[in-house]
């Protein structure tokens, strides 16, 4: 590596992904003083259609193919991604290279009101547009009224201050990266709400071919978030849960072994389907496919295809 190499980072431009790019960029000079390192923020088609429901304008990959693009194009080397955001399959000539470390994978009850969920009154509004979080509250609270919640988290914030929403949920990891703990009253645990895949952990995805900067990334790879991420990741490809779904994972790693816990749920949380597998690390992704087919058996492929219809 020459004194003067330079690593561009592609990066949405939302609080979020900029705290994670800095946050890789930070880390890259951290490990490599002489590196220089820049970000290249875009707007993804994710971010300009704010409006409508992700599962209605073609889900999670809106948020990265631009991400993709630049780097195909070679205006950056790497993009930084949240692992929940990241499609399952990669386009010819990119791979996801790097998992850092997991930051609180669980889901955060935010309310300027309430402290938990069952403190809501009756019929009280809550705001998510993800189903897995929404079959899994109706379950819970039939009685709440649930209603779509778009935007960075941020936006999210404001339309619950304004007092749309007597509660909203978000992802714990994005408030605590923000410095915005205070806005949790509660974190509901994975017994009530089971993540989504990936929750909480940043992926780095790079060109295949480039061997150069796959070794300057090499130093930030976490192996137990991997191993946690590729079993989750496995359910989801083989449940085929390429958009947004109603579908929970969730890993953890002890000694030599992982234990898988999953779901999938009608999203009016008339019906949940749960599975847990455990066994050795280094079959992380087999038995994220022995939980996937568990579900399957006990007919998660029909919920999944009344949602797809809905959707
Ligand atoms: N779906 C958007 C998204 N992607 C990643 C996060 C949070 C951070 C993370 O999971 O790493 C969020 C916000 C949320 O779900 O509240």
């Amino acid at each position: 590596m020459t004194q003067q190499h330079t690593l561009r980072i592609a990066t949405r431009k939302s609080a979020l992904a900029l705290w994670q790019a800095e946050f890789v960029k930070a880390q890259l000079m951290h490990f490599h003083p002489e590196l220089k390192v820049e970000l290249v923020p875009m707007s993804t088609q994710g971010d300009i259609i704010l409006d409508t429901p992700l599962a209605k304008i073609g889900g999670k990959g809106l948020f990265v193919k631009e991400l993709e693009q630049a780097m195909l194009d070679g205006r950056a080397d790497i993009a930084v991604h949240s692992m929940k955001d990241v499609p399952v399959e990669f386009p010819e000539g990119l791979e996801l290279y790097t998992i850092c470390e997991r930051e609180d994978p669980r889901d955060a009850f935010v309310s300027n009101s309430y402290k938990q969920l069952s403190d809501l009154p009756q019929g009280a509004v809550v705001g998510t547009s993800s189903l897995r979080r929404q079959c899994q509250i109706r379950a819970l609270r039939p009685d709440l009224d649930i209603r779509d919640l778009r935007g960075n988290v941020n936006t999210r914030l404001a339309k619950l201050d304004n007092g749309d929403y007597d509660a909203i949920i978000l992802a714990a990891a994005g408030l605590l990266r923000l410095e915005m703990s205070e806005r949790i009253a509660s974190y509901i645990e994975p017994e009530l709400s089971l993540p989504a895949n990936g929750q909480g952990a940043v992926g780095i995805e790079c060109r295949s071919d480039d061997t150069l900067t796959k070794s300057l990334l090499a130093p930030l790879e976490h192996a137990e978030t991997r191993i946690r991420v590729l079993a989750e990741r496995a359910m989801n490809r083989r449940l085929e849960g390429g958009c947004q779904v109603p579908i929970g994972a969730y890993a953890q790693v002890s000694g030599d072994q992982v234990q898988l816990r999953g779901l999938v749920g009608a999203v009016d949380g008339s019906e949940i389907l749960r599975a847990q597998v455990s066994g050795r690390s280094e079959d992380a992704e087999q038995l994220g496919i022995e939980l996937a087919e568990q579900l399957l058996a006990q007919g998660a492929d029909k919920i999944l295809a009344e949602v797809y219809k809905g959707a």
